[in-house]
C-alpha cells in the first residue's frame, strides 16, 4: 500500500538502531503466519465482512453527494428523505458488521494465543531439569503468561486494523473517481506525515521490548524474594534498603518506559489527526474554488470532505497497527526463542516399556558426566537478574569420571562420600534427570535412554532431601503420585510412612493445607509425607537422599521405620547420612571426586581402613564418641560425614 510503511522494514530499521533489545529474529513473521493457518476459515470470513463494511464506508459519501446534488439543489424532498433513510440504514448495518468483525477478530486472536500458549507450556514441560536450574522462574512465567496476554490483545486489535487497510484502499479509489486532483494532493500529503510516523513506530518497538524485559525481570525478582524461603532469607540476611532501591530502580525504568510508550503512541494519533484536519482544510480550499469555478458540483465537495474524514479514520487505526504488530512480533519472537531450545532428554520413538512388577537391578557402566553448560540448556534473557551475566561457551567440569557400579535387584546400596563428591549427581542419572555424557546407566538390563518416560517414572521413585510440597491439602499432595489412589490406599501409605497419627490429630486431617512448599510442617514430617507419596506410587526402584537435618529421637525413629517400609523389596540407592541406614545397606559405595573409591559392607570397609574408615572415625571423633557409640542407637545421623570429611 502506498501510504503505509512496511512494518517489517520499520522493525528491521529499529533493530539496526538498537540491536540487542529490539531485534526481531529473521523469519518470525513467517512463523507467525504458520500459526494463522489453522484459522484460515475464520480469516476468510473476516476478510469478506471487512470488505462489506468498507464498501458501506465508501457508499455513504456517494449517497450524500446524491442528496446534495439531486435532492437539496433540485428541491426534491422525496429524494432527500429516501437517500437519508438509506444512509441511516447503512449506518446501522455498518455497526452490526463492525460488531461481527470484533467477534471474529477476538476469536482468531484468542485462538492463536491458545495454540501458542499450549505449545510453549508443553515444550517447557519437556525441557530438562538443567533448564530450570538456570532459569529464573518469574522471568519464565512472565514470558509464558504476561507476554501472551499482551499478544492476544494486540492480535485482535491488529486484525481490526486490517479492516482499516481495506477501507483506505477503497476510499483512495473513490477519491480518484471523484477528483483526481484532490486524490493526488492527498497522496502527496500522506508520505510527509509517514516519515515522523515511522520514527515513532521504531521508538514504540524499542520501548515495548524493553518494558517486557524489565517487567519480566521484576516479576522474577519478586517471585524469588516473596516466597517463604526467599522472604526468610531476606529477613535474616537481606539489606532492605538496598533491595528496596533495586525495586525502585526497576519500577522507575518501567515508569519511564510506560510514559514514553503513552506519549509516542499518542503522538502517532496526533500526527494522524493533524493530517486529517489539514487535508480537510485543503479540500475545502482547493475544492471550494473548483465549485465556484463550476469545475465540480457542491455534492462532490461534500462527498470529498466526508471521504477524507473516512480516510484518516482508518489511517489512524492503522497507526495503532504498527504498535500492535510490534507487540505481536516481539512476543511471538520471545516465545519462539523458548520453543527453539531443544529438550536434551527426549523419549525415543521406539522406546520400550520396563516391566516394573519386580525390583530390577541397576548398573552404571563406565559412566562419565558433566552438567550441561548454559548455552546448551538456557537462554541469556531468562537469566537476566543474574549479576555479571554468563560467559558464552562456558565449559562445565566433569563431575563423574568412569563410574562403574552394580546394585543387584532388591538390595540397598548406600552412597557415602565427601560433600561435592558426586553422590546426588549419580542418583540424578538413575531418574534420568540428566543423561550421562558417556557410558550407560541400565535398569533391569535396559539402557535408560531406551525406556519410555511413562515406564521410567513408574519404575523409579525419588525422595529428595528437600521435600517439595504444593500449596494444597495433604491428600492432594499425596495423590499427585497416583491420582487414582483410593482413600484407604492414601491412609495405608500414611501409616506405612509413620505419619498417619499426626495427620489424624490435625483438625482437618488429610484436608489440611500444608502451606507454601509445605512450610507449615516440620522437616521430619515433610520427609515422612514424601515417603508416603513414594509408597503410594510404589516404584520398584527407590532413590533416596536422606535428610541431614537433625531430627529429635522420636521423629528420627519414625522416619527410620518409614524408610524400612519404603525400601523393603525394592532396589534402592540411598545417599546415606544415618548410620542405621549405612549399616543396613547390602553394600556401601564410597564416592570421592566423581569416582567410586571403595565398596563393601560396613565391616569390610572399616577393616580396609580406607576413606570410609577415615570418614567414620573422623566423624565420631568429632562428635566426641569412641566409635562404638553408634552400635547402641543405630539410628543416629552421620553428621555431615560429607561436609567435615570433605575435600
Ligand atoms: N545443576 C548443577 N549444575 C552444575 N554443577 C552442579 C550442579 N549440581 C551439582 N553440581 C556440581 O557437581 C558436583 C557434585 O555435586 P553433587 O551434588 O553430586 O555432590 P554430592 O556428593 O551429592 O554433595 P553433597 O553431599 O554436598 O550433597 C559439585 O561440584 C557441584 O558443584
Amino acid at each position: 500500500m502506498v501510504m503505509m510503511p512496511s512494518i517489517g522494514g520499520a522493525l528491521r530499521a529499529g533493530g539496526g538502531a538498537d540491536p540487542e533489545p529490539s531485534r526481531i529474529s529473521p523469519g518470525t513473521s513467517r512463523r507467525v503466519i504458520a500459526y494463522l493457518r489453522p484459522h484460515s476459515g475464520k480469516i476468510a470470513v473476516f476478510v469478506v465482512v471487512a470488505v462489506l463494511e468498507s464498501l458501506i464506508v465508501v457508499a455513504t459519501p456517494l449517497l450524500l453527494k446524491q442528496i446534495v446534488d439531486e435532492g437539496i439543489l433540485k428541491h426534491d424532498s422525496k429524494t432527500v428523505t429516501l437517500l437519508a433513510c438509506l444512509t441511516a440504514g447503512l449506518a446501522v448495518l455498518d455497526a452490526l458488521l463492525q460488531l461481527a468483525l470484533a467477534y471474529i477478530a477476538g476469536a482468531i486472536g484468542q485462538g492463536v494465543s491458545y495454540d501458542l500458549r499450549i505449545r510453549a507450556i508443553g515444550h517447557v514441560q519437556r525441557l530438562p531439569v538443567a533448564f530450570f536450574t538456570r532459569t529464573q522462574t518469574g522471568v519464565l512465567v512472565g514470558r509464558l503468561h504476561t507476554d501472551l496476554i499482551m499478544t492476544q490483545q494486540a492480535f485482535s486489535q491488529l486484525l481490526m486494523a486490517v479492516t482499516g487497510a481495506v477501507s483506505v484502499v477503497l476510499v483512495m479509489a473513490e477519491l480518484f473517481y471523484l477528483s483526481w486532483l484532490v486524490a493526488l494532493i492527498t497522496l502527496v500529503l500522506i508520505p510527509l506525515f509517514l516519515i515522523p510516523w515511522v520514527y515513532v513506530g521504531r521508538v514504540i518497538q524499542r520501548h515495548t521490548r524493553q518494558s517486557m524485559e524489565v517487567n519480566a525481570g521484576l516479576a522474577g525478582l519478586l517471585q524469588e524474594r516473596f516466597n517463604v524461603q526467599g522472604a526468610m532469607l531476606s529477613k535474616l540476611f537481606g539489606r532492605p534498603h538496598e533491595e528496596m532501591a533495586e525495586y525502585e530502580d526497576r519500577s522507575r525504568k518501567l515508569r519511564r518506559i510506560g510514559v514514553n510508550v503513552v506519549v509516542f503512541s499518542r503522538m502517532a494519533f496526533i500526527i494522524m489527526a493533524l493530517m486529517a484536519s489539514l487535508a480537510t482544510a485543503l479540500t475545502y480550499g482547493v475544492g471550494g474554488g473548483l465549485v465556484l469555478s463550476g469545475t465540480f458540483q457542491l455534492g462532490t465537495l461534500v462527498a470529498l470532505a466526508t471521504l477524507l474524514g473516512r480516510l484518516f479514520g482508518p489511517i489512524t487505526q492503522l497507526s495503532g497497527m504498527q504498535a500492535n504488530a510490534v507487540i505481536v512480533l516481539v512476543s511471538f519472537d520471545r516465545i519462539f526463542e523458548l520453543l527453539d531450545l531443544k529438550p536434551l532428554i527426549e523419549e525415543r520413538s521406539d522406546a520400550v516399556v520396563l516391566r516394573s512388577d519386580t525390583a530390577p537391578e541397576i548398573e552404571f557402566e563406565d559412566v562419565s558426566f558433566r552438567y550441561p553448560g548454559a548455552d546448551e540448556v538456557s537462554l541469556p534473557s531468562l537469566e537476566q537478574n543474574v549479576r555479571g551475566g554468563r560467559e558464552p561457551g562456558e565449559a562445565t567440569p566433569e563431575v563423574l569420571r568412569h563410574v562403574s557400579l552394580h546394585a543387584p535387584a532388591g538390595t540397598l546400596t548406600a552412597l557415602v562420600g565427601p560433600s561435592g563428591a558426586g553422590k546426588s549427581t549419580l542418583t540424578h542419572l538413575v531418574s534420568r534427570l540428566y543423561d550421562p555424557t558417556s557410558g550407560t546407566v541400565r535398569v533391569g538390563g535396559l539402557d535408560l535412554r531406551d525406556l519410555s518416560f511413562a515406564s521410567l517414572h513408574e519404575t523409579v521413585g525419588v525422595v529428595s532431601q528437600d521435600t517439595y510440597l504444593f500449596h494444597d491439602t495433604i491428600r492432594e499432595n499425596l495423590r499427585y503420585a497416583r491420582p487414582s489412589a483410593m482413600e484407604d490406599e492414601v491412609i495405608e501409605a500414611c501409616k506405612g510412612a509413620q505419619i498417619w497419627d499426626l495427620i489424624e490429630s490435625l483438625p482437618r486431617g488429610l484436608d489440611t493445607v500444608v502451606g507454601d512448599r509445605g512450610y507449615r510442617l516440620s522437616g521430619g514430617e515433610k520427609q515422612r509425607l514424601a515417603i508416603a507419596r513414594l509408597l503410594l506410587k510404589a516404584p520398584s526402584v527407590v532413590v533416596l537422599d536422606e535428610a541431614t537435618a537433625h531430627l529429635d529421637s522420636e521423629s528420627e525413629a519414625a522416619v527410620q521405620r518409614a524408610l524400612r517400609t519404603a525400601l523393603r523389596d525394592r532396589t534402592s540407592l540411598v545417599i546415606a547420612h544415618r548410620l542405621s541406614t549405612i549399616r543396613e545397606a547390602d553394600q556401601i559405595v564410597v564416592i570421592d571426586d566423581g569416582g567410586v573409591r571403595e565398596r563393601g559392607t560396613h565391616e569390610e570397609l572399616l577393616a580396609e581402613g580406607g576413606l570410609y574408615a577415615e570418614l567414620y572415625h573422623t566423624q565420631f571423633a568429632n562428635s566426641g564418641g569412641d566409635g562404638a557409640a553408634p552400635e547402641g542407637d543405630g539410628a543416629g545421623p552421620v553428621p555431615q560425614m560429607a561436609a567435615e570429611g570433605g575435600r
